[in-house]
């Protein structure tokens, strides 16, 4: 696992993350992904909640958007009282050609899947760093504690290398929102990442992991403001 970057102070993350919130219209459900560049939709979002009564409901994907959420203003329901989302927007470890992504680098891909997959219309921002031809990051694996072992197994057997992921500043494993393990998982360039993602998901015990198929656009900012847009062929 590459050493995460959440600088707070990228103007290509800046770029990426306003654009998608100008996607936002009063009325919309929209799903809060996690991480440094949708954190930047989010206050934008709260900007337009504040200043020119932008009406919509947020579902956040972990504590963190959370509270962002809540420090911007902006009103929040749940996939309970509306299970189906107008827009979901969200970051990204890394995106291929094809609109793949390895996500959870925060290890909130869990409730990331969840959202992005309830929505009618999901969107990554991401700066340039992130884009590549094929994926070949670590795959974070949501375990439950009492499957890790059968996992780290099951994913050798696919060819992987799971590494649990420590905490920082507390002994031992990360525990996600959802009280479970991430099993760090490195399979080299992934030549074919949705047959992946069935295997994985197959495992018992796996909660969710990380590869991302339901991308529908990606928005990539550049330094000097400007953002490109690429939709996923269907
Ligand atoms: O678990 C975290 C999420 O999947 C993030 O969306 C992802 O790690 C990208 O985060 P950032 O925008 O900070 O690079």
């Amino acid at each position: 696992m590459t050493e995460r970057n959440t600088s707070t102070d990228s103007p290509e993350k800046r770029a990426a993350g306003i654009a998608a919130a100008r996607l936002v219209s009063s009325g919309m459900v929209v799903g809060l992904g996690t991480g440094s560049t949708v954190a930047y939709t989010i206050k934008e979002l709260g900007r337009l909640v504040r200043e020119k009564g932008l009406d919509i409901l947020g579902v956040v994907t972990s504590y963190q958007s959370e509270m962002l959420a809540i420090e911007a203003g902006i009103k929040l329901t749940t996939l309970s009282q509306h299970p189906e989302l107008d827009l979901a927007i969200d970051g990204a470890d890394q995106i291929d050609s094809e609109l793949h992504a390895i996500k959870g680098g925060g290890a909130a891909h869990t409730r990331e899947k969840i959202v992005s997959v309830s929505a009618k219309r999901f969107v990554v921002v991401a700066d340039e760093s992130k884009t590549s031809t094929q994926l070949d990051k670590t795959v974070p694996v949501e375990v439950l504690p009492f499957a890790k072992e059968l996992a780290v197994k099951k994913i050798r057997e696919l060819g992987g290398k799971p590494h649990l992921r420590s905490a920082v500043k507390k002994d031992g494993p990360v525990i996600t929102d959802n009280g479970n393990f991430v099993l760090d998982a490195e399979f080299g360039v992934i030549k074919d990442p949705e047959t992946l993602a069935l295997q994985l998901s197959a495992i018992p015990g796996v909660v969710e992991h990380g590869i991302f198929c339901n991308v529908d656009e990606l928005y990539i900012g550049n330094k000097d403001g400007s953002v490109k847009i690429v939709t996923r062929q269907k």
